[in-house]
């Protein structure tokens, strides 16, 4: 294999940022494609594109211009129907098109790892009107959560305590829907532990290899913080403890191998005091997985890079327990700066990724505060602690 290859990257967000960084150092071409201008990854690419990446000619445009090696998404929201098609003639899709098909939308990969596979995930059905959310919700029971089938980063997503609430979560669904689709999921609400992703790296001609599984703390669906490597308490002793986590590496290598290809993938998965219940995944970097920014020898970018090119891995080492803590915006703007920058990184062992998005929007992710320490709790703290010095003022 010889390198340059040229890379297209669907999607330029800090995700692909910071993909984009590890191709370059290995000396790849890289081609950031994304829905507006200035996108975080198209500030370090060679080339950039703005197009609708849901819209099939718009693809097959920037695809036939610049003859990339290797397809790379990055978000869930792209035409995948002319993926496939890609795939066909010839282009390398990571992980595969099939992967990016069935994981744009909840209900395909849920299918997939349940009816087919006979993983273990929360009850689970479908709606696509109010009444057969309705009754899906006595079904399932209380409280449960409703979410959009196409939706990402807890958009449209709601926990419902009782029946009085089912009619607000179905508009709060169909509101943040992507797309047209008027169908929900709706699951039974897991009370966990803990909830991991664990990176799995799925490699061309050598076997599944994953990190240390990273904890993570949610609001409105949306990651805060993260941490590794996550402690899943041991319940019953230190062997249960590890059981859990093989239980996960193997749900995770069944699930990948269906989808086949090669890169990483988030695999998440909700652990209860006796279960390991699969959730979602996403086949390509996960926004947790932000914390091996400081937390490894190879971060899951370079790690995805390797596994796409088919480059070696010969080991991943984790440095010291690591955290990440989110830097959000808290209204709309398209004068973007960063307060407390300084007083942030006076602490040793703190980082910050500043992702460079041209405008903000309440919640929108500007940035994230990376530490080590000798605990998770210690590093957990010291991100959290970082990332509150920093504000996104206008001007
Ligand atoms: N059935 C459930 N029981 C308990 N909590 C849940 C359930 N489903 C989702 N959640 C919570 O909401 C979060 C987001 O849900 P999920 O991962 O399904 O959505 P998402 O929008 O795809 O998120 P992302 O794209 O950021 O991974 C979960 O990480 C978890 O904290
Ligand atoms: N959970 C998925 C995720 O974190 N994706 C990351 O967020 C970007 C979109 O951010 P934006 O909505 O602020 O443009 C995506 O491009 C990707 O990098
Ligand atoms: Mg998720």
């Amino acid at each position: 294999m010889k390198l340059p290859k040229k890379l297209m990257l669907l999607g330029s967000g800090e995700l692909g940022k910071e993909f984009t960084i590890a191709a370059q150092r290995l000396g790849n071409h890289v081609v950031a494609v994304d829905r507006y201008p200035h996108a975080p990854a198209m500030q370090v690419a060679d080339e950039c594109e703005v197009i609708s990446m849901l819209s099939a000619d718009d693809l097959e445009r920037v695809v036939s211009k610049h003859q990339p090696d290797y397809i790379i998404p990055e978000i869930e929201a792209i035409r995948t129907e002319k993926l496939l098609e890609f795939e066909q003639r010839g282009i390398t899709v990571i992980p595969t098109a099939k992967a990016t098909d069935y994981t744009m939308n909840r209900d395909r990969i849920r299918e997939l790892a349940h009816k087919e596979l006979g993983v273990r995930t929360a009850k689970y059905a479908y709606a696509t009107t109010l009444s057969e959310l309705q009754s899906a919700a006595s079904e399932i029971g209380f409280p449960n959560v409703v979410k959009p089938v196409m939706s990402s980063s807890g958009k449209g997503q709601s926990v419902v305590a009782s029946a009085v609430e089912v009619e607000t979560a179905w508009n709060y669904a169909i509101d943040g829907s992507r797309g047209d689709t008027h169908k929900v999921i709706i699951e039974e609400f897991i009370d966990f532990e803990i909830e991991i992703t664990l990176l799995t790296i799925k490699q061309w001609n050598a076997p599944t290899i994953f990190c240390p599984p990273i904890g993570h703390r949610q609001e409105r669906g949306d990651y805060q913080e993260s941490w590794q490597p996550a402690q899943i308490k041991p319940v019953g002793g230190a062997s249960r403890n590890e059981n859990r986590l093989l239980a996960a590496q193997a749900i995770a290598t069944q699930v990948t191998d269906a989808l086949g290809g090669a890169g990483i993938f988030g695999v998440e998965f909700f652990i209860t005091a006796d279960e390991v219940i699969f959730s979602e995944l996403s086949p390509r970097p996960h926004d947790t997985g932000m914390v091996t920014l400081i937390s490894q020898n190879l971060n899951e970018f370079e790690l995805h890079l390797r596994a796409v090119l088919g480059l070696p891995i010969p080991n991943i080492i984790q440095y010291a327990p690591s955290a990440s803590a989110v830097i959000l915006a808290s209204k709309n703007s398209d004068l973007i700066y960063f307060s407390g920058v300084a007083d942030a990184l006076s602490v040793p062992d703190v980082d910050l990724r500043l992702f460079g998005k041209p405008d903000s929007r309440p919640y929108r992710r500007m940035g994230v505060a990376l530490a080590k320490a000798e605990t998770t709790e210690l590093a957990r703290a010291k991100a959290v602690e970082a990332a509150s010095k920093i504000e996104v003022v206008d001007r």
